[in-house]
């Protein structure tokens, strides 16, 4: 049979990356009416969401409909619940094509996320902005900054921080010649992504992919419409049947089937940390059984902290509240949950700050005035209408502004702030993802002490911004808050990390902090075998003192 396998001769250079240019879809311009005319197109489709295993759709079980969480009347389409047999077809694909993928030249895998990174911005912008919006309740612009940028920003900045692993390659003595093999991992990575980012859901299988490993990758049911696009997208960039296998389900019984295997070779996780612990505590029970160590990668969950010093800019402080806590409902794991902020301060922005909450648009994210859409089920509206009675009934705490859960046509849940003077209670310390912030008025001689309860409170580490003009103060805490956030934002909202600049993970109960989309993610996926050949080798084995003796 012929050799199929291309080969070149010369060293390969990917592309330089650059970020993906944000499109405005300001009212009536051409991009927005021809998204506009994409979402009523899918928005009055129900489509059929296979499993793709090895290349084929597999269609039949238990089905579970998709809805848009701002309509939630509006089916999208339905899924599947993946059975015993179908994970085990994902895992027998994801190890039969796993040989010829890691075999194939590391430039040939690169080139075909490239390529996707192409059908991303080009051919399946609108629909993948559509999807997003339609099915996880994001704005114009959050989706196109997710679902078009972000996700094709992975693709080609991850392509090239490829290429600087696999350039990686140790010195050699004279007569000798050692060589780094970066190969796949043995076995099979199992993903699991979550609703709220479309790019998320497509990084966290194409990474390993990109690496010469082969996965079974189960998205978020709640974001199955987009990311059956992005599967879409990987097959007509010319990934081979196998190599992602697509299963949809209830991630606890996919998970416990796909762990028990043998061949587990990692976890690629993003989510929460409940979860997150309990693959790992499954992966512990098992390890007895595995051929290799399982790597595991978490990015997990935020309490994110806006830390504001007596000399900050209030209206830089402001807008960055706003922003960060209320953005796509505060369901990004980077959103602002709690805020510290001193007494002066406070009183110059307190009631702007409140007029400007309560003036946020809520509704259909397809009306572009709309800021903020719905929450992504009834189950979150619940968690979050809990947590807001709750935090009613408390003596230390005063709302603000917001405090209302709407639940007939979608799950919106009013943008609420919270003043409190406990700086310990639960809103203070617990995730709620959605669209709930809390604020905790200090002295403002306290800023020391602030910096310190900021660091404690809560058990996650992931993203935190720090408000001052003064030199010393923001000195003080980066110095203070030093282990409190993989990501720490200086006079910025922590939210909006950007690909190439700032590389997302956290610490402590946030995750493995291994910063997605840079060459540390790839690392993770990757297990070296060094090969020494030497091309003289010795023909005495006596030690030079001994002399020299021959066998
Ligand atoms: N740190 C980050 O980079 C990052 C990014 C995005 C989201 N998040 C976090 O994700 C969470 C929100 O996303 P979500 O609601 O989709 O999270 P989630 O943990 O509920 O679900 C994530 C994925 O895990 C699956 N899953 C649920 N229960 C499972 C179980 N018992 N075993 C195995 N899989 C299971 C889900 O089906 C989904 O695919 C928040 O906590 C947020 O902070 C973190
Ligand atoms: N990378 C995103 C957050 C991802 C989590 O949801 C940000 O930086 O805001």
């Amino acid at each position: 049979m012929a050799n199929t396998k291309a080969s070149i001769a010369g060293s390969v250079r990917v592309p330089t990356p650059a970020n993906e240019p944000v499109r405005d879809y300001a009212p009536g311009s051409p991009e927005a009416v021809r998204l506009r005319a994409e979402i009523d197109r899918i928005g009055g489709q129900v489509r059929e969401l296979p499993h793709v295993i090895n290349g084929e759709r597999h269609f039949t079980g238990r089905q579970e409909a998709v809805v848009s969480p701002h309509e939630h009347a509006r089916v999208l389409g339905h899924i599947t619940l993946a059975e015993e047999k179908q994970v085990r077809a994902a895992v027998d694909a994801s190890l039969a094509a796993r040989h010829d993928w890691s075999m194939t030249p590391w430039w040939e895998r690169a080139a075909i996320f490239l390529r996707a990174a192409d059908l991303v911005t080009g051919k399946y912008r609108d629909e993948l902005n559509a999807t997003t919006m339609l099915g996880q309740s994001k704005t114009y612009h959050q989706a196109e900054v997710d679902a078009a940028c972000e996700l094709a920003d992975f693709f080609r900045y991850n392509a090239h921080s490829a290429a600087a692993i696999y350039d990686q390659q140790p010195t050699s003595d004279p007569g000798q010649w050692n060589i780094m093999d970066h190969r796949g991992l043995e076995g099979f990575v199992l993903a699991i992504t979550p609703f709220n980012f479309t790019a998320i859901a497509g990084n966290l299988p194409s990474t390993p992919a990109l690496m010469g490993n082969t996965v079974v990758w189960k998205p978020s049911e709640k974001s199955a419409l987009s990311s059956d696009v992005v599967m879409r997208v990987f097959e007509e960039a010319g990934l081979p049947p196998g190599v992602i296998n697509l299963v949809h389900g209830d991630g606890q019984s996919v998970a416990d089937q796909a762990l028990a295997s043998e061949h587990l070779a990692g976890v690629s996780f993003t989510g929460s940390t409940a979860v997150f612990r309990s693959l790992w505590k499954t992966t512990a029970r098992h390890l007895d059984s595995y051929r290799a160590y399982p790597r595991l990668v978490g990015e997990t969950g935020g309490k994110n902290a806006i830390v504001a010093h007596p000399s900050a800019d209030p209206e830089a402080l402001l807008v960055a509240l706003v922003r960060s806590a209320f953005e796509y409902q505060g369901q990004k794991c980077s959103a602002a949950s709690r805020a510290y902020i001193p007494r002066s301060l406070w009183s110059r922005i307190e009631d702007r700050f409140a007029d400007t909450v309560a003036g946020l648009r809520v509704g259909d994210v397809a009306e572009h005035e709309t800021f903020v859409g719905a929450v992504i089920d009834a189950a979150s509206c619940t968690r979050l209408e809990q947590a807001i009675t709750e935090a009613k009934s408390l003596d230390s705490h005063r709302l603000l502004v917001g405090g209302t859960v709407r639940r007939e046509t979608g799950w919106f849940v009013d943008p609420t702030v919270f003043v409190t003077d406990d700086p310990t209670a639960f809103t203070m310390t617990r995730e709620f993802f959605g669209p709930l912030l809390t604020v905790h008025v200090y002295e403002d001689g306290d800023w020391t002490n602030i910096l310190s309860l900021a660091d404690n409170t809560s058990a996650y580490a992931l993203t935190c911004s720090i408000f001052a003009t003064e030199r010393a103060a923001v000195s003080e805490a980066l110095s203070v808050l030093r282990d409190a956030a993989g990501m720490t934002y200086v006079n910025d909202k922590p939210t909006g990390a950007l690909m190439g600049r700032q590389s997302f993970g956290g610490g402590r109960a946030s995750g493995t902090n291994d910063k997605t989309g840079s060459p540390l993610a790839l690392q993770r996926w990757v297990s070296g075998r060094y090969i020494k050949e030497n091309m003289n080798p010795d023909l005495a084995w006596g030690y030079p003192y001994m002399g020299r003796t021959g066998s």
